[in-house]
C-alpha cells in the first residue's frame, strides 16, 4: 500500500516526490492512473493521503465525504487525507499560488488581472486574485469558453498590469513554444507562470527581459507541498521549509551550462567539474559528433558553417530542456539568442573568461585555425558572451581552483530565489 503520493494521469516529469521526501521525510510514490483505476483506488481507500494532479483535481470531489472552503469555493481538490475511511478533500494550490504572488512581489489590490487558460489552475488563480482585490479579472481561453475573451482579443487590453499563465503552454516538451506576446501591454508590472518545468519558460524570460518582475510556479509546487504535508501530518511545518526545499531543488535541477572562446577550457573545466558536483556531462561539440557521426571540420566541410549551425541548434534544443546538467558549449553556440533562450530556461550560464594571451589555436577549430583569428573572435564575441552570461569566472588560475570558484558562484549568486524573480 502506498501510504502518501500524487495520482494524475502522465506523471513521469512530477517533481512532487523528492519535494515531499525532503519536507515530510515519509516516502512517497508517484501513481499514475486511468480514470477506471481512479475510481477503484478512491473507493477502496488503501492511503493514508494523497495529492492530485490534472486531471482528476475536479473528478475527485465526488469521492471526498468532506471539502475544506478553498476546496468548496474553488472546486478543485489537490489534497485528500483519508481520516479513518473518511476522505478529505483540500486545496493547498491557493495558498500555494499566494505564496507565489507573495514572492514575485505583485500589487494586486485594484489591478487589472489577465489570466492565459480556463482549466483546473485558472479557478485557483481567480480564487487568489480576488480574494487580494484584483480590480478585474479577464480570463483568455482557445476554447472559447463562455465568459471568456480569445488570446486575440485578450492583446487589446492595453489597461492589463497583472498576467497569470494557467495554461500548460511553454510546459515540456513544448519547451521552445512561442511566448503569449506582452509588448502591447504598456502597463504590465508583473508576470506569474504556474509552468515549472522548465523553471524559466519563455513567457517569464522574454517578461524579465523587458525588466518586468517574474516568476515560474516551482516556488507554487513547493509551497502547495508544504501545506499539504501540513495536512498529512496533521501539524504545522515551518514556512522556512518552503524556501530551503525550492533552494535544494533549485540547486539539483538548474542546468550549469559553460560558453565562451574556443580554447578557453569549457570542456576541459565541464568534465571534471561536472564530476566534482556528481552532474551528468554534455559536451555539446561531442553529442553534435556522436549525432552525425562526424568530425566536426567534417561537418564544416560538408555543410559549411550555416549547415553546422542548423545541427547545433538541434541539439541544444535537446540538452536545454533537461535538469541537472553540466553543459559546456561550443565557442558559437550562444551566439544565437535563440540558444541562450532555450540554456536559460533550465540553466545558469557561465562565461569561462580566459585572457585572450592564453589562449592558442587548437586543433579541430575550423574558425580559430591561427592566431588572428583568434585575435578577432575574441573582439567580436566577448561583448556578446558577457551580455548572455549570468555570472563569469576568469581562467587564469589552476584548473581545481578555477573549477571551485565556478561551483561556489554558482550555487551562491545564481541559485537563490531572487534570481528567479
Ligand atoms: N586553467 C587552465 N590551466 C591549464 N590549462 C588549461 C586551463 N584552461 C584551459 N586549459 C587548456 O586549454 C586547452 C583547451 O581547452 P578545452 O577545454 O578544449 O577548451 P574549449 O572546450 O573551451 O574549446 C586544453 O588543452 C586545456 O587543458
Ligand atoms: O567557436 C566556434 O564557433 C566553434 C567552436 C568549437 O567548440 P570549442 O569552443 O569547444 O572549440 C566548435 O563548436 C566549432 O568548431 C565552432
Ligand atoms: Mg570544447
Amino acid at each position: 500500500m502506498a501510504e502518501y503520493g500524487l495520482i494524475g494521469k502522465t506523471l513521469s516529469h512530477s517533481f512532487s516526490k523528492p519535494i515531499h521526501e525532503q519536507l515530510g521525510g515519509y516516502s512517497y510514490e508517484l501513481l499514475p492512473m486511468e480514470p477506471k483505476e481512479l475510481d477503484r483506488f478512491l473507493t477502496e481507500k488503501k492511503f493514508r493521503a494523497v495529492n492530485v494532479t490534472i486531471p482528476y483535481k475536479e473528478t475527485v470531489i465526488p469521492y471526498c465525504d468532506e471539502l475544506d472552503a478553498h476546496a468548496a469555493a474553488i472546486g478543485a481538490v489537490n489534497t485528500i487525507v483519508n481520516e479513518n475511511g473518511r476522505l478529505i478533500g483540500h486545496n493547498t494550490d491557493f495558498a500555494g499560488m499566494m505564496a507565489l504572488v507573495r514572492a514575485v512581489g505583485a500589487q494586486v489590490q485594484g489591478a487589472h488581472v489577465l489570466i492565459l487558460g480556463s482549466g483546473g489552475t485558472c479557478k485557483t488563480a481567480s480564487a487568489v486574485m480576488r480574494s487580494l482585490g484584483a480590480a478585474s479579472i479577464t480570463v483568455a481561453s482557445r476554447s472559447n469558453k463562455p465568459g471568456t475573451v480569445s488570446y486575440e482579443q485578450a492583446q487589446s487590453l492595453s489597461q492589463i498590469q497583472i498576467i497569470v499563465n494557467a495554461s500548460p503552454a511553454g510546459m515540456f516538451p513544448n519547451n521552445a513554444e512561442e511566448n503569449f506576446p506582452l509588448s502591447h501591454f504598456k502597463q504590465l508590472q508583473t508576470v506569474i507562470d504556474v509552468v515549472y518545468n522548465p523553471i524559466k519558460t519563455n513567457l517569464v524570460l522574454d517578461a524579465q527581459s523587458r525588466g518586468i518582475p517574474a516568476i515560474g510556479g516551482l516556488l507554487m509546487l513547493v509551497a502547495q507541498a508544504k501545506y499539504a504535508a501540513d495536512y498529512f501530518l496533521s501539524k504545522t511545518l515551518p514556512e522556512e521549509q518552503i524556501d530551503a526545499v525550492y533552494e535544494s531543488l533549485i540547486k539539483e535541477k538548474k542546468n550549469l551550462v559553460l560558453c565562451g572562446m574556443p580554447m578557453s577550457g569549457k570542456t576541459t573545466i565541464g568534465k571534471r567539474l561536472a564530476n566534482m558536483m556528481n552532474r551528468r556531462f554534455v559536451d555539446l561539440d561531442d553529442e553534435i559528433v556522436k549525432r552525425e557521426n562526424k568530425s566536426i571540420p567534417e561537418i564544416f566541410d560538408e555543410a559549411g558553417e550555416a549547415g553546422f549551425r542548423k545541427i547545433e541548434a538541434e541539439v541544444v534544443r535537446e540538452w536545454a530542456k533537461e535538469n541537472g546538467c553540466l553543459i559546456s558549449c561550443g565557442g558559437g553556440t550562444v551566439l544565437s539568442q535563440a540558444n541562450v533562450r532555450a540554456l536559460l530556461q533550465n540553466g545558469e550560464i557561465c562565461l569561462i573568461d580566459r585572457p585572450l594571451s592564453l589562449l592558442s589555436v587548437g586543433e579541430g577549430r575550423p574558425l580559430a585555425k591561427s592566431m588572428a583569428e583568434v585575435s578577432a573572435l575574441y573582439d567580436a564575441r566577448m561583448p556578446v558572451y558577457r551580455a548572455c552570461c549570468t555570472f563569469s569566472v576568469t581562467n587564469d588560475a589552476d584548473l581545481s581552483a578555477v573549477c571551485k570558484k565556478i561551483e561556489e558562484k554558482f550555487y551562491e549568486t545564481a541559485c537563490t530565489k531572487r534570481a528567479e524573480s
